[in-house]
Order: C-alpha cells, then sequence, then structure tokens
C-alpha cells in the first residue's frame, strides 16, 4: 500500500491551495476529486456567475456614463466566453498540471477508511497518509417543497443548472433570499427575464445589516423583479414546459423555470468519518482554530461550515498547508467580506449593529450617502447612488462593522476587512489620505461622523 505524506480529498479552491503549497515544499501528495479540479467554485459558482453577470453590469455602466449609448446584449457571445471561463467542464489541462508537480492524482470518489495511520480507499485502491485534508465542498440544499423531487433539472435549476444555462428563460421564479437567489436574479432580470423571487425571511440578505437589506430591496424594484418576504413556495408541479407553483400564501406563480437559492449542506458525510469515530454537524466537519478535525486530520472551505466563500476556503488552506508543514497558523475570521456582487455592489464585513449591541459592544453608528458626501460617483455616474455604513465601538475605538452599496464595493470594502481584522484606531483611519477622486475617501467621511 502506497504511504504518502498527504491526502488532500476535493479539490476547489481550498483543496487546490493545500495541495500546490506542500507539493512546493517537496511532499509526497495525493489529490482525489470525483469530480473536477476546481471545484464547485471554478465551475458552477464564483467562475462562472461573475462571468455571466458582468456584461449586464457593464451595459448598466455605460448607461449610467456620460455621452455613452446602450451597448448591445450578444447572449451567444456572452455563453461562448463563460464555457471557456469554465473550461468546457473539462479539467484534463488541471490533472496535468498536477501530475507534472509530482502529484498523484486520484479521480474518483474517496474515502476515510481506517486511521492511525489514515486510510483513504479510491477506486478500490487504499493508500495511507500522515495527514488527510478533507476539502470536499457542499451542495445546494433542496427544500422541502411538495412536488419538487418530481421535476428534472429543466424545470428546476440549482447553481449548477443555473451558471451553466444556454437559454435565458422568460420568466423564473427564484426562491430564496441570500447571495445565490440576489445574484442570479438580477442577473437573470437584466438578461430580460419577467422575475419572481420567494424569501422565507422577511429581507432580502437577512443576515446583513437592516438599512443595507432595505437599499437592495430598492434596489430590486427598481429592476422590476416581484419580491415576495415572509412566504414559501407550498408546491410545484410540471405545467407545459414550466413549472406552476403555489405561494404559502397561496398565490399562485407561474415560470419557465424555478431556480434555488435556498443555502447549502456542507459535505462532510458519506465519507467514512462516522466508523471512525469523527461526528458531523449537519453535514460539516467541526474544526478547531488550526482547522483540525483529529491529529492529522484536517478540514478546509465549506465543508468547515465557517463562512462558504471561497477567500476563507484559501485561508484556511493556506493555514493548514503551514501547520501540517510544522507551523501553528490559527484562523480568525473577524474581517472576512461578504460581497453580493450585484449591480450596484453589496457588501459587509465584522458586525452587523444588531450583532455588536448583542454582543454588549458601546456601539456608534454612521452613514453617508456616496454622492452627496464624494466627487467619484459623479466622474462614475451622471446620476449615481451608493452608500457607507460604519459601526464602531466606542469604548476601544475601534471599527467592528461596515457595510455598503455602490460600484466596486467588492474592491473598496477591504479597507474595513484590514482595519477591523487589525483593529486600527479609528483615529489613525481618519488621520489616513485615501486617493482622490475614489469611494475609498468615504471612509474618512463616515468616521467622521461617528459620535466618540
Ligand atoms: C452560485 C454561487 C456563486 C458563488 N460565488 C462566490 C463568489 O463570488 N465568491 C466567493 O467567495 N464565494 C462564492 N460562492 C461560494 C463558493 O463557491 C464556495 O465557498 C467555494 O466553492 C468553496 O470551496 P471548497 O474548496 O470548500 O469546495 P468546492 O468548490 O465545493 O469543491 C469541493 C470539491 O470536492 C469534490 N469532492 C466532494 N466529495 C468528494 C469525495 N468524496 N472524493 C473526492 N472529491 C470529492 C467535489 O467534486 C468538488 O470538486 C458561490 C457559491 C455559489 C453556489
Ligand atoms: N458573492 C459571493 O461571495 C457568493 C455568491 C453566492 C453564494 N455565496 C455563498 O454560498 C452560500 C449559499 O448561498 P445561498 O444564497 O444559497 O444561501 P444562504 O444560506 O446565504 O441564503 C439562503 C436564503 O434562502 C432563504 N430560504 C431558505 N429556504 C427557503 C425556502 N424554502 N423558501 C424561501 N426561502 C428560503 C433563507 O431565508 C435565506 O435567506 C452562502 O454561504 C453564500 O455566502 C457567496
Amino acid at each position: 500500500m502506497e504511504h504518502l505524506d498527504a491526502i488532500v480529498i476535493g479539490m476547489g479552491p481550498g483543496g487546490e491551495v493545500v495541495a500546490d503549497r506542500l507539493l512546493k515544499a517537496g511532499k509526497r501528495v495525493a489529490v482525489a476529486e470525483r469530480e473536477l479540479i476546481g471545484g464547485e467554485c471554478g465551475y458552477y459558482a464564483c467562475i462562472p456567475s461573475k462571468t455571466l453577470i458582468r456584461p449586464p453590469e457593464a451595459r448598466a455602466d455605460a448607461e449610467e456614463a456620460a455621452g455613452l449609448d446602450r451597448p448591445g446584449l450578444d447572449w451567444p457571445a456572452l455563453r461562448a466566453y463563460r464555457d471557456q471561463m469554465i473550461r468546457h467542464l473539462d479539467d484534463s489541462r488541471q490533472v496535468r498540471g498536477y501530475r507534472d508537480q509530482g502529484a498523484l492524482v486520484l479521480k474518483g470518489a474517496a474515502r476515510v477508511v481506517g486511521r492511525d495511520p489514515w486510510r483513504v480507499a479510491v477506486d478500490g485502491r487504499e493508500y495511507t497518509a500522515d495527514h488527510v485534508v478533507v476539502a470536499t465542498g457542499s451542495e445546494a440544499v433542496r427544500p422541502p417543497v411538495e412536488g419538487l423531487d418530481g421535476l428534472g433539472p429543466d424545470r428546476v435549476w440549482t447553481n449548477r443548472e443555473a451558471t451553466t444555462l444556454t437559454r435565458i428563460p422568460g420568466r423564473a421564479l427564484v426562491v430564496g433570499g441570500g447571495a445565490v437567489a440576489v445574484e442570479l436574479g438580477q442577473f437573470l432580470a437584466r438578461m430580460g427575464a419577467a422575475v419572481t423571487l420567494v424569501q422565507r425571511g422577511d429581507r432580502l440578505l437577512d443576515r446583513e445589516d437592516p438599512r443595507l437589506c432595505e437599499l437592495v430591496s430598492e434596489q430590486f424594484e427598481r429592476d422590476g423583479i416581484t419580491v415576495h418576504l415572509g412566504t414559501e413556495v407550498a408546491s410545484a408541479a410540471a405545467d407545459g414546459d414550466g413549472v406552476a407553483a403555489v405561494l404559502g400564501s397561496g398565490e399562485r406563480v407561474g415560470a419557465d423555470v424555478l431556480v434555488l437559492g435556498t443555502g447549502r449542506r456542507p459535505r462532510g458525510d458519506g465519507l467514512g468519518l462516522a466508523d471512525l469515530g469523527v461526528e458531523t454537524d449537519r453535514g460539516a466537519l467541526p474544526v478547531d482554530d488550526r482547522c483540525r478535525v483529529a491529529p492529522g486530520l484536517w478540514a478546509v472551505g465549506d465543508v468547515t461550515a465557517r463562512a462558504m466563500f471561497t477567500h476563507v476556503a484559501k485561508y484556511q488552506g493556506r493555514l493548514v498547508a503551514a501547520n501540517i508543514l510544522g507551523g501553528d497558523r490559527r484562523a480568525d475570521y473577524t474581517g472576512v467580506p461578504r460581497v453580493v456582487f450585484a449591480h450596484p455592489e453589496i457588501a459587509g464585513v465584522g458586525l452587523t449593529s444588531e450583532q455588536a449591541r448583542d454582543r454588549g459592544i458601546d456601539v456608534a453608528t454612521a452613514e453617508i450617502d456616496l454622492p452627496e458626501t464624494l466627487a467619484r460617483p459623479w466622474t462614475h455616474a451622471t446620476d449615481p447612488r451608493g452608500t457607507l455604513g460604519v459601526i464602531a465601538d466606542r469604548s476601544e475605538g475601534v471599527l467592528v462593522g461596515a457595510w455598503a452599496f455602490g460600484p466596486m464595493v467588492s474592491e473598496w470594502i477591504n479597507t474595513a476587512a484590514l482595519a477591523i481584522r487589525a483593529r486600527i484606531p479609528v483615529g489613525y483611519l481618519i488621520d489616513s489620505t485615501p486617493q482622490f477622486p475614489t469611494f475609498n475617501e468615504g471612509y474618512v467621511a463616515a468616521l467622521e461622523e461617528l459620535d466618540l
């Protein structure tokens, strides 16, 4: 039986970072992947969704810039570029790349079949290793809607069908109110679909600051999206080529497709770990602050259910590789940005004002309207909009949270992310000199408004 320094199970962004770093350090590594090297992120989530969103976003930006006409949208050309970006669902170059780096590439579903030492089985063969890293990601949750399971993938889209779509549906019923529902719902609407969104919670993006949720709802109204809050889809049935749904409120909604954005379940079950005394929590592998599950067993990414983002999977991957190589790195999630790539972009980082108060923090908040305060929104668009909110700990004099709605927020939210993580005193932030004219200047203006 072949013995390795490490076996990485699942080659999404988390697994790839661990494998790359261990291989560079000269370790003997096996990587196991049952589908495509690159994971959900590379083929069915981040990459295709952000590629698809860009042209409608660029068109809206062009419409808002002085002196530009509305550019045309070429769906076949966009679809072809999306297919190129998802490598036509072919990972043979990645397989070759890892083999060239000296990895043992195992294409198949892995199971952990023994411990002391860890033993992993793929395709009927077994391997032992000093370290096993589980990076198996997550899968879309299918809500318990009557009739849903009887409908095929032509009528019910998870993120997989939605991000690999080949036609724009005439009518889409989007279920959920998180990042998936907001990004895909707005994309479909901007591509010409009539979109109805049904969210169980009482706000869109209900884990974010309530004020941010309000701004997103207003934007969805401008986009002509019909939003039902505080209700669910009670039942769904085939109707011609489409779907006839009945909501909890009794209202009927007809659509060509029903798109699920109802959360994700970590893929920690089915790996055989329970038989070895490693319990999961609703599919998640419990990790300590070093991302360790048990001696020699590590987990990174969505399967840890810490914060289901690619940047978190990569962060945990860097940390686990360092720890396997003898380091002692511990994870800190206080400065993880949460960006929704809608148009305008939406972001939150750190605590919401509600969370900060619940923790007993002496909270000070401020909110600024970006066009009222800055020059940059006006050089960017003729009818600009945007808002920045900051949440500070008055007694410590540091920022504990921030949220923003506006152009390119995904880039400039990282200023707040670093300030929160490093506990940079608000006085230093106010004393900084962000480039003129940029959206980053908003932080000085917002922080000056705080009653500290
Ligand atoms: C529509 C959508 C858009 C998103 N957009 C963003 C975004 O813009 N930015 C962002 O930060 N996050 C985004 N996310 C979240 C992001 O996709 C995940 O956080 C990220 O993919 C997690 O990476 P991972 O390495 O944990 O797992 P994954 O990317 O899920 O990869 C896990 C891999 O493990 C493999 N695997 C599973 N079980 C086994 C087994 N037993 N044996 C072998 N292999 C196995 C799978 O085949 C898969 O390839 C988005 C999610 C969705 C659904
Ligand atoms: N830009 C990004 O970084 C990005 C983009 C997409 C997804 N993601 C990540 O992927 C993960 C999954 O995203 P998501 O939006 O699917 O999940 P989510 O858990 O963030 O949100 C799910 C939403 O669906 C609602 N919901 C659940 N069941 C419902 C039902 N039966 N009927 C109506 N509404 C229902 C919930 O109230 C909740 O608001 C998240 O962790 C997210 O952060 C990130």
